[in-house]
Protein backbone atom coordinates (compact mmCIF):
# COMPACT_ATOMS: atom_id res chain seq x y z
CA UNK A 1 0.00 0.00 0.00
CA UNK A 2 2.21 2.89 -1.57
CA UNK A 3 -0.71 5.18 -3.16
CA UNK A 4 -1.64 8.12 -0.84
CA UNK A 5 -3.72 9.73 -2.93
CA UNK A 6 -5.47 6.44 -4.39
CA UNK A 7 -6.10 5.31 -1.20
CA UNK A 8 -7.59 8.76 0.06
CA UNK A 9 -9.86 8.63 -3.08
CA UNK A 10 -11.28 5.13 -1.95
CA UNK A 11 -11.03 4.72 1.60
CA UNK A 12 -15.05 5.30 3.40
CA UNK A 13 -15.29 1.85 4.76
CA UNK A 14 -12.06 2.71 6.85
CA UNK A 15 -13.58 6.37 7.28
CA UNK A 16 -16.62 5.08 8.19
CA UNK A 17 -15.62 2.84 11.19
CA UNK A 18 -13.28 5.34 12.59
CA UNK A 19 -15.67 7.82 12.84
CA UNK A 20 -18.41 5.60 14.76
CA UNK A 21 -15.65 4.02 16.87
CA UNK A 22 -14.17 7.19 17.58
CA UNK A 23 -17.60 8.78 18.37
CA UNK A 24 -17.86 5.92 21.10
CA UNK A 25 -14.35 5.90 22.63
CA UNK A 26 -12.90 9.18 22.80
CA UNK A 27 -14.69 9.31 26.54
CA UNK A 28 -13.17 6.24 27.33
CA UNK A 29 -9.58 7.98 26.34
CA UNK A 30 -7.85 8.71 29.82
CA UNK A 31 -7.56 12.25 29.08
CA UNK A 32 -4.60 14.18 30.87
CA UNK A 33 -5.86 16.75 33.66
CA UNK A 34 -3.33 19.08 32.17
CA UNK A 35 -4.31 18.55 28.63
CA UNK A 36 -0.87 17.75 27.45
CA UNK A 37 -1.65 14.70 25.56
CA UNK A 38 1.02 12.94 23.38
CA UNK A 39 -0.39 10.20 21.26
CA UNK A 40 1.29 8.39 18.64
CA UNK A 41 -1.00 6.97 15.47
CA UNK A 42 0.29 3.47 14.10
CA UNK A 43 -0.20 3.25 9.91
CA UNK A 44 -1.85 6.39 9.29
CA UNK A 45 -1.46 5.76 5.79
CA UNK A 46 -2.34 9.21 3.58
CA UNK A 47 -3.06 10.25 7.45
CA UNK A 48 -6.85 11.89 7.01
CA UNK A 49 -8.45 9.34 9.40
CA UNK A 50 -6.10 10.65 12.03
CA UNK A 51 -6.43 14.28 11.07
CA UNK A 52 -10.12 14.49 10.54
CA UNK A 53 -11.15 12.46 12.99
CA UNK A 54 -8.30 12.30 15.71
CA UNK A 55 -7.38 15.63 15.82
CA UNK A 56 -9.90 17.36 16.58
CA UNK A 57 -10.19 15.76 19.64
CA UNK A 58 -7.09 16.25 21.26
CA UNK A 59 -7.00 19.02 23.98
CA UNK A 60 -5.91 22.57 22.27
CA UNK A 61 -2.95 22.49 24.74
CA UNK A 62 -1.46 18.74 23.07
CA UNK A 63 2.14 18.13 23.33
CA UNK A 64 2.39 16.28 20.31
CA UNK A 65 0.84 14.33 17.44
CA UNK A 66 2.94 11.44 15.56
CA UNK A 67 1.66 10.01 12.55
CA UNK A 68 3.78 6.55 11.52
CA UNK A 69 3.42 4.28 9.06
CA UNK A 70 5.91 1.27 7.29
CA UNK A 71 5.47 2.92 3.80
CA UNK A 72 7.96 6.19 3.12
CA UNK A 73 5.71 7.87 0.27
CA UNK A 74 2.42 7.31 2.68
CA UNK A 75 4.45 9.63 5.15
CA UNK A 76 5.81 11.81 2.96
CA UNK A 77 2.76 12.42 1.56
CA UNK A 78 0.84 12.75 4.82
CA UNK A 79 3.87 15.70 5.78
CA UNK A 80 2.81 17.62 2.67
CA UNK A 81 -0.70 17.64 3.55
CA UNK A 82 -0.64 18.55 7.00
CA UNK A 83 2.97 20.85 7.68
CA UNK A 84 0.97 23.61 8.82
CA UNK A 85 -0.17 22.27 12.08
CA UNK A 86 1.82 22.50 14.98
CA UNK A 87 3.72 20.10 17.20
CA UNK A 88 2.48 17.10 14.32
CA UNK A 89 4.67 15.44 12.64
CA UNK A 90 4.87 11.70 10.49
CA UNK A 91 7.52 9.35 10.48
CA UNK A 92 8.26 6.03 9.31
CA UNK A 93 7.89 3.25 11.64
CA UNK A 94 7.29 -0.18 11.08
CA UNK A 95 5.67 -1.65 14.16
CA UNK A 96 5.92 -5.03 13.78
CA UNK A 97 10.41 -3.61 14.07
CA UNK A 98 12.63 -5.55 16.61
CA UNK A 99 13.86 -2.48 18.27
CA UNK A 100 11.79 1.19 18.70
CA UNK A 101 13.79 4.17 17.85
CA UNK A 102 14.61 5.49 21.40
CA UNK A 103 13.07 9.09 20.97
CA UNK A 104 9.77 7.44 20.71
CA UNK A 105 9.93 5.12 23.71
CA UNK A 106 7.71 5.65 26.88
CA UNK A 107 7.04 9.18 25.35
CA UNK A 108 2.90 8.87 25.04
CA UNK A 109 -0.15 8.94 27.03
CA UNK A 110 -2.47 7.53 24.24
CA UNK A 111 -1.64 5.27 21.02
CA UNK A 112 -4.25 4.69 18.09
CA UNK A 113 -4.61 2.37 15.05
CA UNK A 114 -7.29 2.22 12.20
CA UNK A 115 -7.30 -0.48 9.61
CA UNK A 116 -3.23 -1.27 10.22
CA UNK A 117 -2.96 -4.23 12.25
CA UNK A 118 -4.18 -6.86 10.06
CA UNK A 119 -1.27 -6.04 7.87
CA UNK A 120 0.88 -6.75 10.40
CA UNK A 121 2.09 -10.81 10.43
CA UNK A 122 3.61 -10.70 14.33
CA UNK A 123 0.60 -9.34 16.33
CA UNK A 124 3.08 -10.29 19.68
CA UNK A 125 5.87 -7.94 18.52
CA UNK A 126 3.61 -5.29 17.14
CA UNK A 127 1.90 -5.28 21.36
CA UNK A 128 4.81 -5.01 22.87
CA UNK A 129 5.81 -1.94 20.67
CA UNK A 130 2.55 -0.49 21.48
CA UNK A 131 2.98 -1.07 24.80
CA UNK A 132 6.54 0.16 24.67
CA UNK A 133 5.50 3.41 23.17
CA UNK A 134 3.80 4.71 25.87
CA UNK A 135 4.62 6.28 29.35
CA UNK A 136 5.60 3.90 31.78
CA UNK A 137 3.54 5.63 34.12
CA UNK A 138 0.57 4.91 32.29
CA UNK A 139 -1.44 5.52 29.15
CA UNK A 140 -4.27 3.51 26.70
CA UNK A 141 -4.35 2.40 23.13
CA UNK A 142 -7.41 2.35 21.18
CA UNK A 143 -6.85 -0.19 18.01
CA UNK A 144 -9.37 -0.88 15.24
CA UNK A 145 -8.45 -3.74 12.67
CA UNK A 146 -9.81 -6.74 10.27
CA UNK A 147 -10.41 -9.80 11.61
CA UNK A 148 -11.83 -11.10 8.60
CA UNK A 149 -12.95 -10.08 5.45
CA UNK A 150 -14.00 -11.82 2.19
CA UNK A 151 -11.22 -9.99 0.23
CA UNK A 152 -8.88 -12.69 1.85
CA UNK A 153 -10.85 -15.59 0.48
CA UNK A 154 -10.72 -14.17 -3.21
CA UNK A 155 -6.78 -13.38 -3.04
CA UNK A 156 -7.17 -17.53 -1.69
CA UNK A 157 -9.12 -18.38 -5.09
CA UNK A 158 -7.10 -15.66 -7.09
CA UNK A 159 -3.53 -16.93 -6.38
CA UNK A 160 -4.80 -20.66 -7.39
CA UNK A 161 -4.95 -19.49 -11.09
CA UNK A 162 -2.00 -19.63 -12.78
CA UNK A 163 -2.32 -16.32 -14.49
CA UNK A 164 -1.31 -14.67 -11.02
CA UNK A 165 -0.02 -17.20 -9.30
CA UNK A 166 3.58 -15.37 -10.08
CA UNK A 167 2.25 -12.27 -8.85
CA UNK A 168 1.00 -13.64 -5.18
CA UNK A 169 3.38 -16.27 -4.10
CA UNK A 170 3.71 -15.12 -0.62
CA UNK A 171 -0.63 -14.35 -0.47
CA UNK A 172 -0.83 -15.78 3.17
CA UNK A 173 1.77 -12.13 4.69
CA UNK A 174 -0.89 -9.98 3.42
CA UNK A 175 -3.90 -12.04 5.23
CA UNK A 176 -5.15 -10.78 8.44
CA UNK A 177 -3.80 -13.15 11.02
CA UNK A 178 -6.98 -13.24 12.95
CA UNK A 179 -8.77 -14.33 9.71
CA UNK A 180 -9.52 -18.12 10.30
CA UNK A 181 -9.68 -17.39 14.47
CA UNK A 182 -12.60 -19.00 15.64
CA UNK A 183 -12.25 -16.85 18.98
CA UNK A 184 -10.64 -13.70 17.44
CA UNK A 185 -11.66 -11.64 20.72
CA UNK A 186 -10.20 -14.17 22.79
CA UNK A 187 -7.28 -14.63 20.74
CA UNK A 188 -6.16 -10.88 20.72
CA UNK A 189 -7.56 -10.23 24.63
CA UNK A 190 -4.60 -12.82 25.60
CA UNK A 191 -2.02 -11.36 23.48
CA UNK A 192 -2.80 -7.88 24.87
CA UNK A 193 -2.38 -9.76 28.68
CA UNK A 194 1.20 -11.21 27.36
CA UNK A 195 2.34 -7.91 26.18
CA UNK A 196 1.66 -6.44 29.32
CA UNK A 197 -1.85 -4.26 29.39
CA UNK A 198 -2.86 -4.57 32.95
CA UNK A 199 -6.98 -3.40 31.57
CA UNK A 200 -8.49 -5.11 28.33
CA UNK A 201 -11.72 -4.56 26.59
CA UNK A 202 -12.11 -6.32 23.38
CA UNK A 203 -14.99 -6.89 21.16
CA UNK A 204 -15.22 -8.03 17.43
CA UNK A 205 -17.92 -6.69 15.62
CA UNK A 206 -20.23 -8.05 12.64
CA UNK A 207 -20.33 -5.45 9.74
CA UNK A 208 -21.60 -5.13 6.32
CA UNK A 209 -20.69 -2.80 3.36
CA UNK A 210 -21.81 -2.69 0.40
CA UNK A 211 -20.42 -1.32 -2.35
CA UNK A 212 -22.32 0.37 -5.11
CA UNK A 213 -21.40 -0.52 -8.73
CA UNK A 214 -18.77 -2.51 -10.04
CA UNK A 215 -16.60 0.86 -10.21
CA UNK A 216 -16.39 1.31 -6.32
CA UNK A 217 -15.63 -2.24 -5.85
CA UNK A 218 -12.61 -2.35 -8.05
CA UNK A 219 -11.13 1.40 -6.95
CA UNK A 220 -11.56 0.21 -3.30
CA UNK A 221 -9.55 -3.14 -4.33
CA UNK A 222 -7.05 -1.16 -6.30
CA UNK A 223 -6.94 1.39 -3.50
CA UNK A 224 -5.62 -1.69 -0.50
CA UNK A 225 -4.34 -4.35 -2.94
CA UNK A 226 -0.62 -4.95 -2.51
CA UNK A 227 -0.21 -7.72 -5.41
CA UNK A 228 -1.31 -4.98 -8.33
CA UNK A 229 1.55 -2.96 -8.16
CA UNK A 230 4.11 -6.14 -8.65
CA UNK A 231 2.83 -6.43 -12.46
CA UNK A 232 2.16 -4.63 -15.21
CA UNK A 233 -0.31 -1.69 -15.32
CA UNK A 234 -2.03 -3.30 -18.87
CA UNK A 235 -2.68 -6.09 -16.15
CA UNK A 236 -5.02 -4.07 -13.83
CA UNK A 237 -8.15 -4.53 -15.34
CA UNK A 238 -8.26 -8.06 -16.33
CA UNK A 239 -7.01 -8.81 -12.66
CA UNK A 240 -9.96 -6.43 -10.99
CA UNK A 241 -12.43 -8.49 -13.19
CA UNK A 242 -11.21 -11.59 -12.35
CA UNK A 243 -11.28 -10.23 -8.97
CA UNK A 244 -15.40 -9.13 -9.59
CA UNK A 245 -15.69 -12.64 -11.06
CA UNK A 246 -14.78 -14.30 -7.49
CA UNK A 247 -16.69 -12.13 -5.84
CA UNK A 248 -19.83 -13.16 -7.68
CA UNK A 249 -19.03 -16.78 -7.26
CA UNK A 250 -19.19 -16.18 -3.67
CA UNK A 251 -22.65 -14.71 -3.68
CA UNK A 252 -21.86 -11.63 -2.62
CA UNK A 253 -23.38 -9.55 -5.86
CA UNK A 254 -26.91 -8.19 -5.01
CA UNK A 255 -28.94 -6.87 -8.06
CA UNK A 256 -30.71 -3.53 -7.14
CA UNK A 257 -33.12 -1.54 -9.74
CA UNK A 258 -32.12 1.85 -9.28
CA UNK A 259 -33.54 5.35 -10.68
CA UNK A 260 -32.87 4.58 -14.21
CA UNK A 261 -30.83 1.45 -14.25
CA UNK A 262 -29.61 -1.69 -12.90
CA UNK A 263 -26.79 -1.40 -10.28
CA UNK A 264 -25.10 -4.38 -9.13
CA UNK A 265 -24.44 -3.49 -5.24
CA UNK A 266 -21.90 -6.13 -3.73
CA UNK A 267 -21.87 -6.97 0.07
CA UNK A 268 -18.99 -7.44 2.20
CA UNK A 269 -18.98 -8.72 5.38
CA UNK A 270 -16.40 -8.25 7.79
CA UNK A 271 -15.30 -8.50 11.41
CA UNK A 272 -13.52 -5.79 13.08
CA UNK A 273 -11.56 -5.84 15.96
CA UNK A 274 -12.07 -3.02 18.21
CA UNK A 275 -9.47 -2.92 20.70
CA UNK A 276 -9.32 -0.22 24.08
CA UNK A 277 -6.43 -1.18 26.62
CA UNK A 278 -4.28 0.54 29.78
CA UNK A 279 -0.69 -0.10 30.53
CA UNK A 280 -1.76 -0.08 34.16
CA UNK A 281 -5.27 -0.32 35.97
CA UNK A 282 -6.79 3.44 36.68
CA UNK A 283 -6.03 3.34 40.66
CA UNK A 284 -2.48 2.16 39.67
CA UNK A 285 -2.01 4.45 36.61
CA UNK A 286 -3.35 7.48 38.91
CA UNK A 287 -1.17 6.82 41.51
CA UNK A 288 2.19 6.56 38.80
CA UNK A 289 1.55 9.57 37.48
CA UNK A 290 0.58 11.69 40.74
CA UNK A 291 4.25 10.68 42.14
CA UNK A 292 5.85 11.09 38.76
CA UNK A 293 4.23 14.80 38.70
CA UNK A 294 4.96 14.94 42.19
CA UNK A 295 8.50 13.98 41.41
CA UNK A 296 9.43 16.31 38.91
CA UNK A 297 7.86 19.04 40.68
CA UNK A 298 10.39 18.44 43.65
CA UNK A 299 13.20 18.37 40.49
CA UNK A 300 12.29 21.51 39.69
CA UNK A 301 12.71 23.18 43.05
C1 LIG B 1 -5.52 0.68 5.21
S1 LIG B 1 -4.26 1.76 5.62
C2 LIG B 1 -4.98 2.62 6.99
C3 LIG B 1 -4.61 4.06 7.00
C4 LIG B 1 -5.32 4.90 8.05
N1 LIG B 1 -5.02 4.47 9.39
C5 LIG B 1 -6.80 4.89 7.82
O1 LIG B 1 -7.54 4.47 8.71
O2 LIG B 1 -7.23 5.33 6.75
C6 LIG B 1 -3.08 0.75 6.40
C7 LIG B 1 -1.73 1.41 6.57
O3 LIG B 1 -0.93 0.60 7.41
C8 LIG B 1 0.39 0.69 6.96
N2 LIG B 1 1.16 -0.46 7.49
C9 LIG B 1 1.16 -1.73 7.05
N3 LIG B 1 2.02 -2.47 7.77
C10 LIG B 1 2.56 -1.64 8.70
C11 LIG B 1 3.54 -1.80 9.73
N4 LIG B 1 4.13 -2.98 9.94
N5 LIG B 1 3.86 -0.72 10.48
C12 LIG B 1 3.27 0.48 10.25
N6 LIG B 1 2.37 0.70 9.29
C13 LIG B 1 2.01 -0.35 8.51
C14 LIG B 1 0.27 0.72 5.44
O4 LIG B 1 1.41 1.23 4.81
C15 LIG B 1 -0.97 1.59 5.27
O5 LIG B 1 -0.63 2.93 5.08
C1 LIG C 1 -17.03 -7.96 -1.61
C2 LIG C 1 -15.59 -7.80 -1.34
C3 LIG C 1 -14.73 -8.98 -1.42
C4 LIG C 1 -15.12 -6.63 -1.03
C5 LIG C 1 -13.72 -6.32 -0.75
C6 LIG C 1 -13.70 -5.00 -0.13
C7 LIG C 1 -12.31 -4.49 0.18
C8 LIG C 1 -11.67 -3.63 -0.81
C9 LIG C 1 -11.75 -4.78 1.36
C10 LIG C 1 -10.44 -4.27 1.79
C11 LIG C 1 -10.11 -4.74 3.16
C12 LIG C 1 -8.80 -4.14 3.63
C13 LIG C 1 -7.65 -5.06 3.67
C14 LIG C 1 -8.78 -2.85 3.95
C15 LIG C 1 -7.64 -2.03 4.42
O1 LIG C 1 -6.61 -2.53 4.88
O2 LIG C 1 -7.77 -0.80 4.40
Amino acid sequence: MNQASLYQRANQVQRHDAKLILDEYSSKLQWRSDGQDSLLDVGSGSGNVLMDFVYPLLPKSYEQLVGTDISSKMVGYANNCYQRYERTQFQVLDIGCDRLPDQLKGRFDHVTSFYCLHWVQNLPIALNNIYDLLRNEGGDCLLVFLASNPVYEVYKVLHTNKKWAAYMQDVEQFISPLHTSSKPAEQFTQLLEEAGFLYRNVEVRSEVFVYEGVRTLKDNVKAICPFLERMPAALHEEFLDDFVNVVVSMNLQQQHIGDDQQQQRFASPYKLVVAYARKSSTLLGNMLSEMSTTKSLKGAS
